[in-house]
């Protein structure tokens, strides 16, 4: 985890307005990028850093782990959300993902976005450029009509 935790009053105006402050967003793009650099990648060669942040302020990391099996990897944000969950966070606000790529955002794969849906459609997903310029959507649009843990509640 990060020492350098988000302030309150940006995290309610993240939650007001669906959008972190600029400042809030480099930063967390600097921790993926620099989670990245740990990247185990030896087969795909496609480095990826991911960063997570709570909804009281800290921020984990991760990065994707592959496998010789390849099936085994493990992607960066599938990485940071179990490091948080692990240590005991469920809820969260933002997700960052940073790749290499110079020229699109990259966003994340389907199994992470059914991973992450678990804790909750609002998610703020920031897909960014090797430059860290970015695109952002919620959740809940990257994964429309979910199948989530409500709907084990649901009458059968
Ligand atoms: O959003 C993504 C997309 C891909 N990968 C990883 C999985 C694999 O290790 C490599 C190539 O797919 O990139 C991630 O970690 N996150």
């Amino acid at each position: 985890m990060s020492a350098e935790n988000i302030p309150s009053d940006e995290l309610a105006q993240a939650l007001e307005t669906g959008s972190l402050p600029p400042q809030t967003v480099k930063l967390l793009h600097h921790h993926a990028a620099t989670a990245k650099q740990n990247s185990y990648s030896p087969y795909s060669k496609f480095r990826v850093g991911a960063s997570l942040l709570t909804h009281t302020g800290e921020i984990f990391t991760g990065c994707n782990v592959e496998n010789a099996s390849y099936g085994g990897a493990i992607c960066a944000e599938r990485t940071a959300f179990v490091k948080a969950v692990s240590e005991g966070h469920k809820k969260f606000l933002a997700v960052v993902v940073a790749t290499d790529v110079e020229d699109a955002f990259i966003s994340p794969c389907g199994f992470c976005r059914q991973f992450m849906v678990e804790f909750g459609k609002e998610l703020l997903v920031y897909m960014t450029k090797a430059d860290g310029s970015h695109s952002v959507q919620k959740l809940k649009e990257l994964l429309p009509h979910s199948f989530g843990p409500e709907d084990l509640e649901k009458p059968r």
